[in-house]
């Protein structure tokens, strides 16, 4: 099984009581979370991440248990071992690309010095064809180029699952269309698990092997 969830969270802000109950377990390699703004799609992202801690439930990737309010199991962020790719994918624009790239290295094997020189470091800047602005910083580097950074970021300590926001809203309409490809054969070669969660139609068409709806913080099946 890829994920197995079963979530419950209460949020007040204000006079506002927002409840996340969501439960699904699939074994499939491309889930794809589709629901308009405010349904609780970043909620249960960051609840898989660890970086939103749910009142009661489990969750397990890849049969590892990440969560489990019953057993008192609540892992790190750094533990989990899942890549997270956020919107803007929060690279570090005083860091260089290789350098983005050698901080998803676990801490041990991180050499801010000479990181284009780290095998895994290398490996994915050849994997994305970014070796020629390994040095460059990323203002100065393209939106895809950037996504492309930030995958490679979030691929480079091997993760069991990569857990995707919204990952091309921030490209222009011509660009998206093609990432989206990229990341479609992506997944195929390398057989990494994703869960993509998105508003856009178009990315479950091209990315959505199971699709879960999720509506005012509860899921139903698409
Ligand atoms: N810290 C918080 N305190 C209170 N309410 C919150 C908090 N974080 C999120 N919410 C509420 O929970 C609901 C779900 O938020 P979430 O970010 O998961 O939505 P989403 O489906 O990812 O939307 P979007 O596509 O706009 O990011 C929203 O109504 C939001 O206002």
């Amino acid at each position: 099984m890829s994920i197995d969830l079963q979530i419950q969270k209460q949020l007040r802000a204000a006079d506002r009581v927002f409840e996340l109950d969501i439960a699904l377990a699939s074994d499939s390699q491309r889930i794809v979370l589709y629901g308009p703004s405010g349904s609780g799609k970043s909620l249960t992202l960051k609840a898989i991440a660890g970086l939103m801690r749910p009142d009661s439930g489990h969750i397990r990737v890849h049969g590892r248990v990440l969560f489990d309010a019953a057993q008192g199991i609540d892992l790190r962020v750094q533990e989990r071992n899942v890549a997270y790719l956020f919107q803007d994918y929060a690279l570090f624009p005083h860091l260089t690309v290789a350098q983005n790239i050698a901080f998803g290295l676990t801490l041990g094997s991180f050499n801010t010095r000479r990181p284009a020189q780290h095998p895994a470091v290398m490996k994915w800047l050849q994997a994305f064809e970014l070796e020629a602005i390994a040095h460059s910083h990323p203002a100065q580097i393209s939106g895809g180029q950037r996504q492309r950074v930030a995958l490679a970021r979030a691929l480079v300590a091997e993760p069991d699952m990569l857990l995707l926001d919204e990952p091309f809203s921030a490209l222009d309409l011509s660009l998206r269309q093609r990432m989206r490809q990229e990341l479609a054969d992506l997944q195929t070669r390398l057989q990494v698990p994703m869960l993509l969660i998105t508003h856009d139609p178009a990315d479950v068409e091209a990315l959505g092997q199971t699709v879960f709806e999720v509506r005012d913080g509860r899921l139903r099946a698409a």
